[in-house]
């Protein structure tokens, strides 16, 4: 059950003010995404040559999503894994809570004993949707 750490994501409340921080630490911007349904914003940014261990500023465009703010600002953790359902399904047998299930094949999200957040990510394409997880409903605020 080999896992690639591939982000740490942290909600920000400036955006730009956050990436001039960053950039003052070196980091250069990867990868964006907007999302105008979402309305958010996703900015991976990295060291130079180190663009496969990025932080994703997460900037909710109007503002945080009523959650007190000091309990968004830590997003979560994301890995890579090859095969996101035989994943789920230890974690699962092994007492874990599937707080959001991998029903889409490509991404599911639990949370640690210091319901840190874990984001796992199938690597390469998605799965095909299988039972029961297709029908599976999410467990709390992932
Ligand atoms: C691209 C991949 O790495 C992601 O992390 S997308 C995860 C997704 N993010 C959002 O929906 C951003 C806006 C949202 N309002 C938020 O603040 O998170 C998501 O499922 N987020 C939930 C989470 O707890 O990360
Ligand atoms: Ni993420």
């Amino acid at each position: 059950m080999a896992l690639t750490y591939l982000h740490t994501m942290v909600r920000v409340k400036d955006l730009e003010q956050s990436m001039a921080f960053y950039k003052l630490l070196g980091l250069k911007e990867t990868r964006r995404y907007d999302s105008e349904a979402g309305r958010f914003s996703l900015i991976f940014m990295a060291p130079p040559g180190q663009e496969d261990a990025p932080i994703e500023l997460t900037y909710n465009w109007d503002g945080d999503d009523g959650l007190p703010s000091d309990s968004r600002h830590f997003g979560h953790l994301a890995y890579g894994v090859d095969n996101i359902y035989e994943v789920c399904q230890h974690l699962q047998d092994n007492g874990v809570t599937i707080n959001r299930p991998p029903r889409d094949g490509r991404m599911a999200f639990v949370r640690s004993p210091d319901n840190i957040s874990i984001e796992l990510l199938q690597n390469g394409d998605a799965l095909e949707p299988k039972e029961p997880w297709a029908s599976m409903e999410s467990v709390g605020h992932w």
